[in-house]
């Protein structure tokens, strides 16, 4: 994945008039009534001039799942999450999110609807290096009102991302005030996946957050995480090539050579 999408976002943010996407807080859903965050039905996409192409026929990702998408260097992974997040459209069939096929939203309904409903944690976590940990965290806040509003109703927008820094293994001041650039890769992985979870958004889509840590590091962030997107009803779809990742979650899928 890459920095584009956020940054596009914030751009398009401040010239667009678009209509506002409908919001679905899939948090208020209770268990009977869970939805479908994430569909994808007989996606075909292909680069251009490439012979490289990705092929999904079916997927189906529920408001309280945790998906792992596994696949070694090249499978797609990257390609597929953009794909996931409206980055990038397929050339045939759809991904819908939350009902609604990305296909038929214009680029900035498209950045409205991520902005509000996606958390993404990239590979390289993309922090804004010159802000400290809690104004990283807060960051899609400034992009979507009803993140912004959600959290808020947690009591107070530095609260939020305070308490998701704590609940995430950061909870001393110092670090949630140090500038990204000064962290450790693993207190940044920390702060990119607060960043992807405040507000409550639907869907959270990760990039092998995880490949920065070892074994045991891994497993412990993985339940963080994990722990966070329940309570909020958050669907968690991460990448990674680390087959060894697979216990951890209740559903997996296997990406090769693109297709699945
Ligand atoms: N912007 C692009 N233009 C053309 N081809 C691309 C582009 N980005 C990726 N590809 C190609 O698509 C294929 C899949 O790449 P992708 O990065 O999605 O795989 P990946 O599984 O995420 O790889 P890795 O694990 O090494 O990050 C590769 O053959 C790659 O060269």
């Amino acid at each position: 994945m890459n920095e584009q999408a956020e940054t596009a976002t914030e751009q398009d943010l401040e010239g667009s008039s678009a209509p506002r996407a409908e919001k679905v807080d899939a948090a208020s859903l209770t268990k009977s009534q869970l939805t479908s965050v994430l569909a994808v039905k007989h996606l075909s996409f292909a680069w251009p001039s490439s012979s490289f192409q990705i092929g999904i026929t079916d997927l189906n990702v529920k408001s309280d799942e945790h998906w792992l998408l596994e696949g070694p260097s090249g499978s797609g992974k990257s390609t597929l999450l953009q794909l996931l997040g409206g980055v990038l459209l397929p050339q045939r069939g759809e991904v819908q999110i939350l009902g609604q096929s990305w296909a038929t939203l214009s680029a900035a309904q498209r950045d409205l609807r991520r902005a509000d409903h996606v958390g993404f944690i990239f590979q390289q976590f993309n922090l804004v290096p010159y802000l400290s940990a809690i104004e990283n965290v807060l960051l899609p806040c400034r992009f979507s009102k009803s993140r912004r509003q959600s959290a808020e109703n947690g009591g107070g927008l530095k609260d939020e991302a305070r308490r998701l820094l704590t609940a995430l293994g950061l909870g001393a001041k110092e670090i949630q005030l140090r500038r990204a650039a000064r962290l450790s890769v693993g207190q940044q992985q920390r702060v990119a996946a607060a960043r992807a979870l405040i507000g409550n958004p639907s869907l959270v889509l990760a990039d092998e957050p995880t490949s920065a840590l070892d074994t045991k590091n891994r497993a412990a962030f993985l339940e963080l995480l994990f722990s966070e997107a329940r309570s909020a009803k958050t669907a968690i779809v991460l990448v990674s090539h680390d087959t060894s990742l697979r216990p951890h979650f209740e559903r997996h899928l296997t990406l090769e050579g693109g297709l699945c």
